[in-house]
């Protein structure tokens, strides 16, 4: 039987690897299931003019939804993930993300995540479901 392949942590992750000169750089952090950062996109990051790309916003939300998972102290892969759109971006905005998981089976995490602006308007809302590969050792 074919070995599981494992998740390996190389601080390369587009959104929030410290080592990715082309990435995000967002700064999460997590507990108890709860997982925040807060972040300014800038141009590179639009679609039209002046609008963060929703691509950008669907990574943002989904990251968020991980480290959620993470802080219950599991590694996951995203198996879903739906999103809604209830604002635009505009670039150069302060952004809150913030995300809620909830371990529902024995693999599976249910996460929600929202992004909001700085005066407290929901720009968008995702709610994932996560697919739990393995446990976190603690070192
Ligand atoms: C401090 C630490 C710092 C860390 C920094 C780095 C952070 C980086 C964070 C990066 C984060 C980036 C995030 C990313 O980008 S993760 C990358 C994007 N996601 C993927 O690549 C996932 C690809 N898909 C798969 O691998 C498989 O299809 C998965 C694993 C999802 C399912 O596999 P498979 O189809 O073979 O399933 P199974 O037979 O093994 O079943 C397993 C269990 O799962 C249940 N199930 C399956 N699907 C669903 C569903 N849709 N709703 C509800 N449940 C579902 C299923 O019923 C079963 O449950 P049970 O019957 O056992 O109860």
């Amino acid at each position: 039987m074919e070995k599981e392949e494992t998740l390996r942590i190389d601080n390369y992750c587009f959104v929030c690897g410290k080592e990715n000169p082309k990435g995000l750089k967002a700064k999460f952090i997590s507990s108890n299931g709860k997982a925040k950062a807060e972040m300014i996109l800038y141009k590179e990051y639009q679609g039209y003019s002046g609008i963060i790309h929703g691509g950008i916003i669907a990574a943002l939300l989904d990251e968020a939804c991980a480290y959620a998972g993470i802080s219950l102290g599991y590694y996951t892969v995203t198996a879903e993930i739906k999103i809604r759109y209830r604002k635009t971006l505009k670039v150069g905005e302060k952004i809150i993300i913030e995300a809620f998981a909830e371990q529902i089976k024995s693999k599976l995490i249910q996460a929600k995540a929202q992004i909001k602006d700085s005066k407290d308007t929901i720009i968008a809302e995702a709610e994932g479901k996560l697919i739990i590969k393995e446990k976190i050792e603690k070192s």
